[in-house]
């Protein structure tokens, strides 16, 4: 089976592309924002379903970093053309899950304003009995991600593990952190979450094309 696949690139954006894309963030209209329970988002290019999207035009702000992610070749060619924009306040989070199969088999992500804490979960089906698991038992590793930077992750990374963010005001960087040597915290730091914004920018193959037949 393939490794699990993990790309990140610290500082992948500028400060001042940062502060650009949380201007264009809050500057969208306030019915743009969903509320859900520890966070809130914005979808950008159409709602994804498994029947296809219904692919809508992306605003230029979101166009370009789609372009640039894209060019990197994560996408295996393709553009990206979906973007979800989180906000999670300190203490705010996300329950741990799978993106499922609309997006298969890259989601990358650029995180604004704070760091967070990505943790990994082996999932049910592939624990090694069927004696029930907890959270704890499954926990596998972490990430951590930092303002500006980019995260990549593929394949198995993303099929095999679930994946969630605590809801909490502080992270401590453990030995668990697998990508400690390639960020700025060092082992032991205690980290304060302010409000962070991610862009999770992914390909979605299935498109559904609004097509007009007016006449012939
Ligand atoms: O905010 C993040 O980095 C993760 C978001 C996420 O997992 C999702 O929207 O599916
Ligand atoms: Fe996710």
């Amino acid at each position: 089976m393939a490794p699990p696949t993990v790309y990140y690139v610290p500082e992948f954006i500028t400060k001042s592309e940062e502060a650009y894309l949380l201007q264009q963030v809050y500057k969208a209209p306030k019915p743009k924002w969903t509320q859900l329970l520890g966070r809130r988002l914005q979808n950008w290019g159409g709602l994804p379903h498994l029947n296809g999207m219904l692919a809508e035009k992306l605003p230029i702000w979101l166009q370009q970093y789609c372009n640039k992610i894209s060019d990197l070749g994560v996408f295996g060619g393709k553009t990206a053309n979906h973007v979800l924009v989180n906000e999670y306040k300190p203490g705010e989070g996300i329950m741990p899950h799978v993106d499922g199969p609309l997006y298969y088999p890259t989601v990358t992500t650029v995180s604004l304003g704070s760091h967070t804490l990505l943790d990994f979960y082996h999932s049910v089906s592939t624990a090694q009995d069927d004696l029930p698991k907890t959270e704890e038992s499954r926990y596998f590793l972490s990430l951590l991600v930092e303002p500006r930077s980019l995260l990549v992750l593929r394949d198995e990374m993303y099929v095999q593990f679930l994946h969630g963010i605590k809801g909490v005001n502080q992270d401590i960087i453990t030995d668990k952190v697998a990508n400690l040597s390639a960020s700025s915290a060092a082992l032991g730091d205690y980290l304060t979450r302010s409000t962070r914004v991610s862009l999770t920018i992914r390909h979605v193959p299935k498109v559904l094309r609004a097509t007009l037949r007016l006449g012939k």
